[in-house]
């Protein structure tokens, strides 16, 4: 396998880029590799530059949950782009988009559509601290909610990928007001609201951890989370922007059956294009302007053709036994690697919620940050480094998930639990 065109292209990249990309988790750094470069995709597959196709499991980061370039996608872009790409002026897309939302998610009456998942949890939080007039904000350590300032506190995703403690240009003054806790230790909350609960705005979570690999809520933790924010008058805040469309139509909430009273969506809401939104009970959105006082506005919000993606995959999704089928998949690929592991006798924890999960070079499940980030992240560079030249395209980070689309086929999938069981064996007593 070469990837010289990819070389060829970092190179150039790299003197015009910051780190040759236009998001961190996106380099190779922590894998020891360069990025590949892609120039096309389609349904589970990408093709690099150099010709290399790659069965695709991090699908654009989540959004993807019909593959790449599904046609009824591609389709209603096609179709709305001819009309003109944005207009700044509503369009009946937006309605029919904003009722589609509604109707998937329960907690949800009213939307707000912004462009990406950092602005949704950053208007959400601007939105809790105006309802409740409140200004403290509780977070779990792990959780990546977007890059905006006051989040940015031990943080998930690229942040913990690349060893970045915090972010320089952040002020302390804006962070003191961000508490953050072990996730799923609700002890910690009832002590932190114990202390202080008449100031705290809002708990900000995402129910199923997706960004320091992938990490299950405990039974009862965020029932937990709901009963302290009734008792406290605080706002719960479901970051859904990956569980959203994911694990059911009606997204964490649906599959946990606990009501947040806001949640943040994005990635599968643009069906690929950029697109966020919040949303939540009628008597909160209202406050937001012009129907209320809370100021959040966006050139391109609500944008045609990223509603056109959306809603035709939102209606997909609808499909009966479209997560059922997806279920069945992703059982069957933790199945293989599972036997993969044991048969290679490596120590590799593997955790699954419906079409997330990822593989923990550790032993011992991963509950929250502290166990996730005593994994093996050398043995993971060598894992993903290997399953790249067998024609497999993980996320280049231990610390991120892995996702299943309905254009996975079985085929696709065996040719993964193979790749595994190859590189694994490979693997046993060599480290990086
Ligand atoms: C749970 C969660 N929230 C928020 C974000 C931020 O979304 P975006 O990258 O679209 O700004 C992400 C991903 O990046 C995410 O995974
Ligand atoms: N883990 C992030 C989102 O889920 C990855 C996307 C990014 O930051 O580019």
């Amino acid at each position: 396998m070469t990837v010289e065109k990819s070389k060829e292209l970092y190179e150039r990249a790299c003197s015009v880029m910051p780190g040759g990309v236009n998001s961190p988790v996106r380099s190779g750094k922590a894998v020891g590799s360069i990025p590949v470069f892609v120039s096309s995709a389609s349904g589970a597959y990408i093709w690099d530059e150099d010709g290399n196709r790659y069965v695709d499991y991090v699908c654009s980061w989540g959004p993807l949950i019909l593959g790449h370039a599904h046609p009824a996608v591609v389709s209603a872009i096609k179709d709305v782009a001819e009309r003109g790409t944005s207009y700044g002026i509503p369009t009946k897309l937006e309605v029919d988009m904003a009722e589609q939302v509604v109707k998937m998610v329960p907690s949800v009456e009213m939307v707000r559509f912004v462009n990406s998942g950092t602005e949704a949890t950053m208007s959400a939080l601007r939105l809790a601290r105006a309802v409740t007039g409140r200004k403290k904000i509780v977070k779990f350590g792990g959780c990546y909610h977007g890059h905006s300032d006051c989040l940015l506190v031990s943080s998930g995703s690229g942040v913990v990928t690349l060893g970045i403690p915090g972010s320089p240009g952040v002020p302390e003054e804006i962070v003191t007001h961000t508490v953050s806790l072990p996730y799923n230790n609700l002890s910690a909350v009832e002590k932190v609201f114990d202390e202080m609960g008449k100031e705290i705005a809002a708990v900000i979570v995402e129910p199923v951890a997706g960004n320091m690999g992938v990490v299950p809520p405990e039974k009862g933790f965020l029932e937990g989370l709901r009963n302290l924010c009734d008792r406290w008058s605080a706002l719960l805040i479901f970051d859904e922007v990956i569980t959203g469309f994911r694990l059911s139509p009606g997204g964490a909430q649906r599959y946990y059956n606990v009501m947040p009273d806001i949640t943040c969506l994005g990635k599968i809401i643009g069906g690929g294009l950029p697109v966020g939104a919040y949303g939540g009970r009628s008597e909160i959105m209202r406050e937001v302007a012009p129907s209320g006082k809370v100021y959040q506005a966006g050139t391109l919000s609500g944008n045609p053709l990223a509603m056109a993606a959306g809603l035709a995959t939102l209606k997909i999704l609808e499909t009966p036994g479209f997560y059922e089928d997806l279920e069945k998949k992703s059982a069957y690929l933790e199945k293989g690697l599972r036997e993969a592991v044991s048969d290679a006798g490596v120590e590799m924890v593997l955790q699954r919620v419906g079409s997330m999960g990822c593989g923990f070079f550790r032993s011992g499940a991963v509950k929250n940050f502290e166990d996730a980030i005593k994994s093996d992240t050398n043995a993971y560079a060598l894992f993903w480094r290997g399953m790249l030249e067998n024609g497999i395209y993980l996320a280049p980070s231990q610390f991120e998930a892995f996702f299943v689309s309905s254009a996975h086929s079985y085929e696709d999938l065996d040719r993964t639990i193979d790749a595994a069981r190859k590189v694994l064996k490979n693997m046993r007593g060599k480290k990086d």
